[in-house]
């Protein structure tokens, strides 16, 4: 009996013994398979060359062939296509590179292939500007489900569409800053030379002050004056390239300039919690709707435990900071209109015929109807080709046949697009009547459903009568033809026209500068002419949006 029972201990022992060798057995075989797939992906990754590029030298790499074109890297990768083609590497220090430069080419890696390339180049300087992690930063960071999770947390606030209640709260902030804005103009307004830009970007950030967190600054408070300032450097800082951002042993050469840096942002983050965030978070009703994109930033807080307070503060800085970009982009828009004073001729044709001769504010609501000056906006984008913020590959991946190894660093570049002749007709002029087109309509299509029926705050049908007097420039002219006319719009997509780049890391805030952008300069242009002393002062480099702080001046005569 007892022999028996040992039979049957010994059976079933040996049993468990097999079922764990075969169990070991297939988990071997699971990791030899997965060990043996990965070997082979490596030689597949092998056997795609690298994409064509000049030899780089020890320590600098590629960087001397950018040293001659410090003041417009990205037009000296456009003359490297001529050697190596529309994609090609290249080596920045030990950093390897990738250069793309047609628009197939663009929307392959950034729209077919963004999961791959969501990352940010890890830049000592891109720490530093966001307390010390870049991660903290949108525009920054690399691709991650927190930034996908603040993505949409901003979506709804930062690109507001026309019919929500996002955007008459947008027209009517912008509305209120303008007669500020104007006030202040008043003093200076007498045609003498005069720095408008801190003028300009004070209402800039309190448009999107108002806008995000209900607050508004006055133009004369000292804090509010150096917070814009230090943005402004900021914005500057973030558009320049620098050595040491590839070659990080040359750091200690640029200790103050990094100290400027860090000064810069704790400044900034010390106003944005004093002035607005400790405030706001003491006086939180999480029951009431949103108030404000910081409301919802606020609550996110409380509700997600995901979300930290860091990640909120430096958000809202994020977004509050597009000021910036807004106001450098209008000072832009104001040099071409003073060097070329038929656009602002055309520009106050459009204003004067929707408001009436100046009898009403311009409101967001006429963006529709105001084509060339929209144009005007979107021509000082091309011309200035505000360079796309480079991506980095997140993993092994194979673009046009080429192999490209994670970590390589991604430069977009537009400024080929929208500079090449092959895409625009003298792309070296600055011309807005490029973005515009003609739709023929005759009166009878234009019913009260016709799309381009567009009317303007006060109920006057105005679009068509004022389309029908403009000739192709945008100037006006009495051919009033009472059967066809034609409605003059903005080319609705044009594929090589990137501004705001495409894919997944897309510009958020590309609705706020289409608005803001245009309030502020069409009002400006409404009530003032704008012209320079001295043309020769005006500089302004190409490939970015970016102003220096301290740039040219300009002066602005009531118009009569
Ligand atoms: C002249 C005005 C502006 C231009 C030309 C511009 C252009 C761009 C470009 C090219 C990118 C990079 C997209 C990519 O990496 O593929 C970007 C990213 C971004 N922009 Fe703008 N932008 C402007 C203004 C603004 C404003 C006003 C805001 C916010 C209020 C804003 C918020 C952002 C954010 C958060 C990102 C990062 C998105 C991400 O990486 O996921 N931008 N912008």
């Amino acid at each position: 009996m007892l022999i028996s029972v040992y039979y049957v201990i010994f059976a079933i022992s040996i049993g468990i013994i097999l079922i764990s060798y075969v169990f070991l057995l297939l988990k071997c075989k699971q990791k030899a398979c997965v060990a043996i797939e990965h070997l082979y992906e490596e030689k597949k990754q092998r056997c795609f060359n690298q994409a064509p590029g000049p030899h780089p030298w020890p320590i600098i790499g590629n960087i001397n062939l950018l040293g001659r074109f410090q003041n417009n890297p990205f037009y000296g990768f456009g003359t490297l296509t001529k050697r190596y083609g529309d994609i090609y590497s290249i080596t920045l220090g030990h950093t390897r590179c990738l250069v793309v430069n047609n628009v197939d080419l663009i929307k392959e890696v950034l729209n077919k292939n963004g999961k791959y390339f969501g990352g940010r180049p890890d830049f000592f300087r891109y720490h530093k500007l966001f307390g010390g992690d870049r991660n903290n930063s949108l525009a920054l960071c690399d691709w991650s489900q927190l930034q996908q999770k603040r993505r949409n947390l901003a979506r709804r606030h930062c690109s507001p569409r026309e019919s929500s209640s996002y955007f008459s709260k947008m027209s009517e902030i912008g509305n209120l800053e303008v007669n500020h804005l104007l006030e202040q103009f008043i003093n200076i307004s007498s045609g003498n030379s005069c720095d408008i830009k801190p003028l300009i970007l004070a209402a800039s950030a309190n448009m999107f002050c108002q806008y995000m967190c209900s607050v508004r600054f006055n133009y004369t408070d000292t804090g509010f004056k150096k917070v814009v300032e230090y943005f402004d450097e900021i914005f500057w800082e973030i558009n320049q390239g620098y050595s040491f951002d590839y070659i990080p042993w040359l750091l200690p050469f640029y200790c103050n300039h990094i100290n400027q840096i860090v000064h810069w942002s704790t400044s900034i983050r010390k106003f944005i919690l004093e002035r607005i965030v400790n405030h706001r978070e003491s006086n939180i009703n999480l029951n009431h709707p949103d108030q404000d994109f910081t409301d919802a930033l606020l609550k996110s807080l409380k509700e997600d435990k995901n979300v930290s307070r860091n990640t909120i503060i430096f958000m809202l800085e994020d977004f509050i900071g597009g000021h910036s970009a807004v106001g450098n982009l209008v000072m832009l828009a104001l040099a071409y209109i003073a060097k070329n004073p038929t656009i602002g001729e055309h520009i106050r044709n459009e204003v004067d015929a929707v408001s009436t001769k100046g009898t009403r504010k311009i409101s967001l609501y006429d963006m529709n109807v105001m084509p060339y000056t929209m144009a005007t906006i979107l021509e000082v984008l091309r011309y200035s080709s505000s360079p796309i913020v480079p991506h980095v590959a997140m993993e092994d991946l194979v673009i046009k046949g080429y192999g490209v190894t994670k970590g390589t660093i991604v430069f977009i570049n537009n400024y080929v697009l929208n500079m090449s002749e092959s895409y625009w007709n003298h792309p070296e002029q600055f011309d807005p009547g490029r973005f515009l087109e003609n739709k023929y309509t005759n009166n009878k299509e234009n019913g009260p459903n016709c799309d381009y029926n567009k009317t303007t705050l006060d109920g006057s049908d105005f679009r068509l009568e004022f389309n029908k007097e403009m000739d192709k420039n945008g100037s006006l002219k009495n051919n009033n033809s009472p059967q066809n006319s034609h409605i003059r719009q903005v080319k609705k997509s044009i594929p090589h026209f990137l501004p705001f780049s495409v894919g997944k890391r897309t510009c958020i805030g590309q609705n706020l500068v289409r608005g803001f952008g245009f309030l502020l300069l069409a009002n400006i242009i409404q009530n003032y002419n704008v012209n320079s002393a001295d043309f020769s002062k005006i500089k302004i480099e190409r490939s970015t949006v970016a102003l220096p702080t301290k740039c040219f001046k300009l002066s602005l005569r009531t118009r009569a």
